[in-house]
């Protein structure tokens, strides 16, 4: 992990984290480079492929950002939109059972999945909470997410339990972990990767710590997993959402969505309507239909 062995002038690598202008790039050989950018690409981000070349007195500069995949963008607290991840391939989706699980919030986190092309890991932490806790109706929802194709996951944060299960789900992709607060994404974190601190402690030399809470750090775990991490990355939720991105965010609507009589069917009181036809017919959970509903009428 030291540039001063770097030999080559010019490469392929990924950003691993960024701090104001600088930023950090993994490079094929899994040395480190830190590393500015040309003005236009500012909006380099954690997770970024990009291209980089070094000049004469030694610096690196990044001169080219591959096509993404997806990225998550916040607004800055000036208003100014800022691209906080990019190349997301699943979002690990955490609840507890104390506190209790918000299903519609669940939802939410998918939706987001959907939107961002990225696979949606439904986690539930605490599991030795749940004989005490956990209620009939939620064991129902967990169901008819697995239902409609998501994989859930009783993990323990505490013990340990499930967490190598959750590692196999990582390998190969570059994952996120997301929740509220409580439910144990730092313990999830550090269960999952040890020995993470070193990484920090390495990259907050370059000082202005205080971007650590809206920057992404990414971590390269065994297997080709990367867990891509910080505060601003978890309690990222979607907003400004139209309806029929929402509609698009439930994919057990998807083969009904063109079958209502009307093209612009908010599936909610419009005669000839093929989703509340589907709830009819239990071929939609109306657990989730009403969760749409709700969240329909909060936007
Ligand atoms: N009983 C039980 N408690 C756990 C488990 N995992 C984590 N906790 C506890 O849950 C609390 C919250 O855990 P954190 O890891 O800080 O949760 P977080 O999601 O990172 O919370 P924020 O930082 O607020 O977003 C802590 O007191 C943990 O010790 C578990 O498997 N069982
Ligand atoms: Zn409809």
């Amino acid at each position: 992990m030291s540039n001063e062995t770097h030999v080559a002038t010019k490469g392929t690598g990924r950003v691993i984290t960024r701090f104001g202008a600088e930023l950090l790039v993994q490079c094929a050989d899994k040395t480190t480079l830190r590393c500015t950018t040309k003005r236009k690409l500012d909006n380099a981000a954690c997770g970024d492929w990009v291209d980089w070349q070094r000049n004469e007195t030694g610096t690196a500069r990044i001169d080219k950002i591959h096509k993404r995949k997806n990225d998550i963008t916040r607004l800055t607290y000036r208003g100014r939109p800022k691209t906080i991840a990019a190349n997301v391939d699943q979002l690990i989706i955490v609840s507890s059972w104390l506190p209790e699980p918000i299903w519609s919030l669940v939802d939410r986190y998918i939706i987001a999945a959907e939107r961002l092309n990225a696979e949606a890991l439904i986690v539930i932490n605490k599991t030795d909470l749940a004989e005490e806790y956990a209620t009939p109706e939620d064991w129902e929802a967990l169901k008819e997410y697995e239902h409609i194709g998501y994989r859930v996951l009783h993990v323990s944060g505490m013990s340990g339990e499930g967490i190598d299960e959750l590692h196999k789900t990582m390998s190969g992709k570059t994952n996120i972990l997301l929740g509220r607060s409580g439910v144990g994404k730092s313990s999830i974190a550090n269960q999952i990767m040890p020995d993470a601190e070193i990484v920090t402690a390495n990259i907050s030399t370059s000082g202005e710590g205080r971007h650590t809470t809206t920057t992404a750090n990414l971590y390269e775990l065994a297997d080709e997993a990367y867990l891509m991490d910080s505060p601003g990355v978890r309690d990222y939720v979607p907003d400004n959402l139209d309806a029929i991105q929402l509609a698009n965010g439930y994919r057990e609507f998807i083969p009904y969505l063109n079958s209502c009589r009307f093209s612009n069917c908010t599936h909610n009181h419009e005669p000839q309507c093929s989703i509340r036809q589907a709830v009819e017919d239990k071929e939609i959970s109306p657990n989730r239909y009403q969760r749409y509903l709700d969240a329909l009428n909060n936007l």
